[in-house]
């Protein structure tokens, strides 16, 4: 009788969350990754549905699947040639039911609503994974920093603030960095704000430089806590990152700070890349080179085997996925890994991934991984290392005070490591054991769809 009661429920919460994922896509058309996002969380949560029917009242899922508000505007600049050049901003408040909206500005070609809403939706559950009091927001524009001089980037991010400062605040919305968006391009948002605004908020930012009320350890925060969530993984199985042979993609802010981590416990990391191709270097990657060909040169990487005659460049970036690794870390954008790729890697004997960016693996990529038994974080919860030292970065600046790098590589090591046990705690409560997309999406979703019903329809 049980079990038929069980199933029955479990029925209806297939089919109502089969009406609310139709819905999204007839209302948001053509917003392909924000599907893609949607689904995964809406398809993960049937069993916290079946069990607590509460979830299935108020339109809370109708209501969880619409951003607050969303705001468009355009961005005006002038280059160096004195052209006049038109781009679009984005800010997407999704949710802020346990806290200020929270979530970096993406500055990149292939930005549009969709990709931001995808992110900006992600961000709600990775944010209430954490622990902190932050809600979920993302922003961006379709602004390419590549190849613009500092002075152009000033002048459009200048630009960018004046209409952005509008609708944030430190109270209310708090944007950081993303792709595209790193210190200079902090910097030079919080001196546009600053100036608009006539005081100093130093809350309204985080990833601010050390000097004017940044905190120690943001910069390493994603990439470190990628490691030390897979390091919780490879642990529970009696193993670690000692001797492992490791691929990275990417070769920017997330990646750089991952490959450090696992250099430092022990990997030998053979690869990364950028969107132009990757780098084989068998006798492990030298970070100092690729540091300062990334962070201060901002060169490509294929000038790496300049100074390393041993390693190899090839063109194109998909390529890298070939290469035989023990643990995977895709740190570079959404989608880097298809079916195809991750086949590869688990024909090649990959035995975790950990995707430090935002949905770096397609929905059949993480079957592929889940069906063969590959310890697989989902970025959910191995990438929110990045967000939640910018919370802690949110609480040093209201309490006028910085904490040591110790101090805060201490709490952000805690942080994942809770993140990892909730993740595994609700993937057993919810019968998948060792299923951590499922147990992260439930233990994040839970402790929103909590706050929401506290707070009537709104
Ligand atoms: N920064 C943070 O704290 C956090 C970032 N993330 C996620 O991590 C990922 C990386 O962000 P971050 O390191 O900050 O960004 P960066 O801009 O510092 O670096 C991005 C890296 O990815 C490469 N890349 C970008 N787009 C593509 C593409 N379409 N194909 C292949 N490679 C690409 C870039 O190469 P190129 O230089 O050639 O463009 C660069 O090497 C993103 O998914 C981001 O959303 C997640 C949590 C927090
Ligand atoms: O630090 C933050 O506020 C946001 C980081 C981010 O954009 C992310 O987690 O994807």
């Amino acid at each position: 009788m049980t079990i038929i009661r069980t199933e029955q429920s479990q029925q209806a919460a297939a089919e109502y969350v089969q009406s609310v994922f139709e819905k999204v896509i007839a209302r948001n058309p053509h917003e392909n990754e924000f599907h893609q996002a949607v689904k995964e969380i809406l398809d993960s949560l049937v069993p916290v549905l079946a069990k607590h029917p509460k979830y299935m009242q108020q339109g809370l899922l109708e209501r969880l699947v619409e951003p607050e508000r969303v705001i468009t505007f355009r961005v005006p600049w002038v280059d160096d040639a004195g052209n006049v050049q038109v781009n679009r901003g984005f800010r997407v408040q999704f949710n802020s039911a346990i806290g200020p909206y929270k979530g970096g500005i993406r500055f990149h070609p292939s930005v549009y609503l969709g990709i931001v809403k995808f992110l900006g939706f992600e961000q709600i559950f990775k944010n209430a994974l954490t622990g902190l009091p932050i809600g979920g927001g993302k922003g961006g524009s379709d602004f390419d920093p590549k190849g613009k001089s500092d002075n152009e980037v000033m002048r459009f991010t200048q630009s960018f603030m004046t209409e952005l400062y509008k609708y944030i605040g430190p109270d209310a919305d708090v944007p950081a960095g993303d792709i595209g968006v790193g210190g200079r391009e902090i910097g030079y948002m919080f001196g546009q704000y600053k100036r608009i605004r006539g005081g100093h908020e130093g809350g309204v930012l985080t990833g601010k430089g050390i000097h004017y009320g940044g905190s120690l350890t943001r910069t390493e925060a994603t990439g470190y806590g990628c490691v030390y969530f897979v390091n919780e993984m490879l642990h529970a199985q009696g193993t670690s990152f000692e001797g492992k042979r490791v691929v990275v993609s990417g070769s920017g802010n997330v990646s750089i700070y991952a490959i450090e981590k696992a250099q430092q416990l022990g990997a030998t990391v053979v690869a990364c890349s950028d969107s132009n191709g990757y780098i084989y270097d068998p006798e492990g990657i030298d970070l100092k080179l690729v540091k300062q060909l990334k962070e201060v040169n901002r060169l490509r990487i294929s000038e790496y085997i300049q100074e390393r005659p041993g390693a190899i460049y090839t063109e194109g970036c998909s390529g890298i996925w070939s290469i035989p690794c023990d643990i995977a870390l895709p740190c570079a954008t959404q989608n880097e890994i298809d079916e195809h790729a991750a086949q590869l890697l688990v024909s090649n004997g990959v035995k975790a991934v950990g995707e430090g960016a935002n949905m770096p693996s397609t929905l059949q990529a993480i079957e592929v991984f889940l069906d063969n038994g590959v310890l697989f974080g989902p970025a959910k919860a191995a990438n929110a290392g990045g967000v939640a030292v910018s919370a802690l970065e949110m609480s040093q600046n209201s309490m006028r005070l910085s904490w040591s790098f110790e101090e805060v590589d201490a709490k952000l090591h805690d942080i994942m490591k809770n993140i990892y046990a909730n993740s595994v705690k609700a993937a057993e409560e919810y019968g998948v054991p060792g299923n951590l997309v499922v147990g992260a999406n439930i233990a994040g979703f839970v402790r929103v769809a909590d706050a929401m019903l506290s707070h009537g329809i709104v």
